[in-house]
């Protein structure tokens, strides 16, 4: 639904749509532009630009004609093209809404679309879309949204329909992202999951289409590239969040144990099928989840398949708080932001401290997984596993 109507608002408030903005329906917006005079920056208005996207509610077409006419407003100028024919309702309603801003200045604009996209995402119930703004490049369209804001990264997962199953691209492209947010001035780096899920794992199907004579050239790069995307978690030098907004599953479960804090709504749940699947644990999940929550409970997990709620993830230290989940959002952005505002270079040094020593032996964990994973990719169980989930016979 969520990126239904990301979609949606996106074509309504990029491509070309509105009435005249109506600042007493706003009660943030108005309070923004009653305040001292400011002008939103190229990066705000594309932030901006990305946090529509996130949007989990419609929020209407008289809003939606809004955002249309400030984005024009903000990037073209007073309206400039010919008055649609009245038959033409929705062009004529862009075009009403548009023309009406007046001579309204660029930036003017711009601020307002700004304020504007933050009094919706205030009002939504994500903070995970209240705070941020998106402002890098997405190579792989909307299924990764990266924004920035008030100290902190937020790298969601933005596959909602698809439970947020990693496909190729997305491992790629999380790698990019965690490599910009250790360079950025952010404070913290967050993952997260827009929709019900935080992360179903693997996309399956980056297993499939595999042409004869392949398949082993593809269980050999997707080796490197497990390699090197939990290669990218081991090394990153901020502190990392994971802010579980739903059910986890396979490799979103097993880089738990490398991120610095894991806080879940009480609706998650912890899955790691392995054997299920016909593969083996990776994440350097066979070392951190025993030395988490100790060697039997890690083998419920990792051997056995057991799913963890929240809290018992909780209890056995894996994730290091639960919220309810009517409150998650609220809870944990205040929480995050409170600790942004924390001295960036200590922080980061202080997790230095914490996990240099363990560096290597989380590199070589990492490539023994990898390779190993390799060869289970190559046999008859995980390929029947495959099949059958692909196939509908079977589900988690
Ligand atoms: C470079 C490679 C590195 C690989 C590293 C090794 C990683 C290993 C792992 O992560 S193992 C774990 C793999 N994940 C799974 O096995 C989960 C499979 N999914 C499920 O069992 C279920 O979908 C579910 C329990 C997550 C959710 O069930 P339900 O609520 O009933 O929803 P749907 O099944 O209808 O799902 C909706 C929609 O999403 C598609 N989907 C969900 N998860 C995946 C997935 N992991 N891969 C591909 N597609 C997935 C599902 O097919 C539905 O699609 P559809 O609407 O039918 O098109």
């Amino acid at each position: 639904m969520a990126g239904v109507v990301g979609r949606l608002a996106r074509r309504w408030c990029s491509g070309a749509l509105s009435s005249p903005l109506q600042v007493t329906r706003f009660p943030t917006l108005q309070l923004h532009l009653c305040g001292p005079a400011m002008t939103a920056s190229q990066k705000d208005f594309e932030n901006a630009m990305n946090q529509v996207k996130l949007l989990k509610k419609d929020p209407g077409n008289e809003v939606k004609l809004n955002l249309y006419a400030l984005y024009k407003q903000a990037t073209e100028g007073p309206c400039n093209v010919p008055k649609p024919g009245v038959l033409d309702f929705i062009n004529k309603a862009k075009w009403d809404a548009w023309n009406a801003l007046g001579s309204l200045p660029k930036d003017n604009a711009r601020q307002n679309y700004v304020d504007l996209v933050s009094s919706l995402s205030a009002s939504s119930e994500s903070p995970s879309q209240v705070t941020p703004a998106a402002d890098r490049k997405q190579p792989g369209g909307d299924a990764l949204v990266v924004t920035s804001q008030d100290g902190i990264t937020t790298i969601t997962l933005n596959r909602p329909d698809k439970k947020n199953a990693l496909t190729t691209q997305m491992y790629h492209d999380i790698m990019l992202a965690l490599e910009a947010a250790s360079k950025d001035d952010s404070a913290i780096t967050v993952l997260t999951g827009n929709g019900d899920y935080y992360c179903s794992g693997n996309d399956l199907t980056n297993f499939t289409d595999v042409p004869p004579g392949a398949v082993e050239e593809k269980a050999r790069s997707g080796a490197v590239l497990l390699r090197d995307f939990v290669d990218c978690f081991i090394d990153f030098p901020k502190p990392l969040v994971a802010v579980v907004n739903g059910p986890a599953v396979g490799i979103s479960v097993t880089i738990l144990g490398l991120f610095d804090i894991v806080y879940a709504t009480d609706r998650a749940t912890f899955h790691t099928p392995f054997s299920h699947l016909g593969q083996s644990p990776e994440g350097c999940s066979s070392y951190t989840f025993p030395k988490i929550m100790g060697s039997s409970k890690a083998t419920e997990m990792l051997v056995f398949g057991k799913k963890l709620t929240a809290r018992e993830a909780c209890t056995q230290g894996l994730v290091t708080e639960v919220f309810p989940d009517s409150t998650f959002q609220k809870e944990v952005w205040v929480r995050l932001k409170a600790y942004s505002k924390l001295p960036p270079n200590a922080m980061r040094i202080s997790k230095q401290v914490i996990r240099n020593r363990e560096k290597e032996k989380l590199h070589a964990i990492n490539a023994e997984e990898s390779s190993i994973l390799q060869e289970r990719w190559l046999s008859d169980e995980c390929m029947n596993a495959i099949v059958n989930f692909l196939s509908r016979k079977a589900k988690l």
